[in-house]
């Protein structure tokens, strides 16, 4: 049976990370840039993650940093991935000791074949980098294998559960289950995972 992993993106506090994880998330997002409305500092990202249960995958977004500051703040802040947002070659890519994971701002349906190989978050092209709900055209992906494409980019409780037929690997969200910019509404983020896992079962 296919399943599809959730992603709840862009978590500023231990209380909005509980929510997501009892709800069944499989990972949580930290932003460590600090232009983000949802920038967190390392040791406040560590405090969170310190006090998680097992089995919750930590995602480290980043913009514009060296490798050895992506894999330093990493290690402080406990991450097991790293979420690379901005343009760099599989040279940087390979050069990280952290698990990686490569951002395509898609800007036009050839984009979404990039990094075809690896498993990579496909979110639509905005100049600030993410986290503003903006959609992709769902049309770009049929006809391609998803099967390691987490989908990003304008998903809500709504219209998480017509995505899944894709196919992805798994679904991240961020201001689709804000309540304010930072701040994590408890139920939308339920209603989440629960309609992206259902519409999974579904099929
Ligand atoms: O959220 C931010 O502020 C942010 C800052 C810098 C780089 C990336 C950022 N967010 C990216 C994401 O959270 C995800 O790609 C997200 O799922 C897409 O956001 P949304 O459309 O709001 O669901």
């Amino acid at each position: 049976m296919h399943n599809i992993r959730v992603k709840i993106c862009g978590i500023t506090s231990y209380d909005d990370a509980m929510v997501a994880v009892e709800a069944g998330a499989d990972a949580l997002g930290f932003v460590f840039y600090e232009k983000s409305p949802r920038f967190i500092t390392s040791d406040i990202a560590r405090s969170i993650v310190d006090r998680l249960p097992p089995f919750v995958e930590r995602v480290g977004l980043f913009v514009n940093c060296s490798a050895k500051e992506v894999d330093e703040v990493c290690k402080v802040a406990g991450m097991s991935t790293a979420q690379i947002h901005f343009d760099v070659d599989e040279h940087y890519l390979k050069s990280l000791n952290t698990k990686v994971l490569p951002v395509i701002r898609a800007k036009e349906p050839k984009d979404v074949l990039k990094f075809s190989s690896s498993y990579r978050l496909v979110d639509a092209y905005c100049e600030s980098y993410g986290g503003v709900g903006k959609r992709l055209n769902i049309e770009w992906f049929s006809g391609i294998d998803c099967s390691k494409i987490i989908l990003a980019g304008g998903l809500t409780p709504e219209n998480v559960a017509e995505v899944v037929r894709y196919g992805f690997y798994g679904v991240d969200v961020s201001s689709g289950v804000e309540l304010e910019k930072g701040k994590k509404d408890p139920e939308k983020v339920r209603s989440f995972i629960k309609r992206a896992k259902e519409a999974v079962c579904a099929l």
